[in-house]
């Protein structure tokens, strides 16, 4: 996947060490337009690192991550090229839903409309966007997450575990948007722990074990070459002498 000129994002050698610990190490890769790109590894693997290296939360100790062509720090208007959701209990509890929305709404120069587009987009009605985030199930704030994410109208989406929290019918939902979206032409690099639902819904994986990537490809080939035992087996497989590193987390 690497080279790819069309790529949307670009990871090249990103690495981040903790003083003495290498949380992540030369990791490359690639997210296509049309594609969503399953980022897949155990606990501690480095997937949630990498992602705040690429949207500039994290700075990284070597190596960097180019989206749309540039550096996203660097993005004009960011949120209406790129969605993010990396963190969706990160929001300002005393805040309502609407609020969230608005406000970022206002950040990205968007109309007022596009706040209850997105309300009617990710499900959450007139009465839960008026409730405090801080009172809201961790499905509730995926959802909300997600719309804050979509709001700008961006062409690649970064997500770190959306589906979690959700119920069967949200990941259902979760993935018809995720689908609609590639298959128009966007960008998808999501992380998730649910391997089933990477297995049904990513087009290209990128498996991450200690912070080095063990494999990556398309799902198809990554998966005929290991045969009958699908992305469980070969997680486990891969991941098997990267087990989780039990580093403390210090400060970000
Ligand atoms: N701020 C930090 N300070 C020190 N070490 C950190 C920090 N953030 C992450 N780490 C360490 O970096 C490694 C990678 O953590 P990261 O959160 O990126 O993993 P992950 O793959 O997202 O895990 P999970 O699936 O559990 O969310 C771990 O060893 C973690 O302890």
């Amino acid at each position: 996947m690497n080279g790819d000129g069309a790529a949307a994002i670009v990871v090249d050698d990103l690495t981040k060490r903790y003083g003495s610990h290498t949380a992540v190490q030369g990791v490359r890769f690639a997210v296509r337009p049309g594609v969503i790109t399953g980022f897949v590894g155990p606990n501690g693997a480095g997937k949630s690192t990498t992602m705040r290296m690429m949207v500039g939360l994290t700075p990284p100790s070597g190596g960097r991550c180019t989206v749309l062509g540039q550096e996203y720090r660097r993005l004009h208007n960011p949120g209406c090229q790129v969605g993010v959701l990396l963190d969706a209990s990160a929001q300002h509890s005393g805040r309502t839903g609407r609020e969230v929305l608005t406000l970022a709404a206002t950040v990205m120069g968007l109309e007022a409309r596009r706040v209850d587009e997105m309300l009617d987009l990710v499900g959450l009605s007139r009465a839960e966007a008026r409730r405090r985030t801080g009172a809201y199930s961790l499905g509730m704030r995926q959802r909300l997450g997600v719309g804050q994410a979509l709001l700008g109208d961006p062409r690649v989406l970064i997500l770190d575990e959306p589906a979690n929290g959700l119920d069967p019918a949200g990941i259902h939902w979760m993935r018809g948007l995720l689908r609609d979206f590639a298959d128009d032409g966007g960008s998808v690099l999501l992380s998730s722990h649910l391997l089933r639902e990477i297995e049904v819904i990513a087009d290209e994986l990128v498996v991450i074990g200690r912070g080095r990537i063990v494999a990556q490809g398309t799902k198809q080939d990554l998966l005929a070459a290991e045969g009958d035992g699908g992305l469980e087996e070969m997680f486990l497989r891969l991941t098997a002498d990267h087990a989780r590193d039990t580093a403390p987390k210090e400060t970000r």
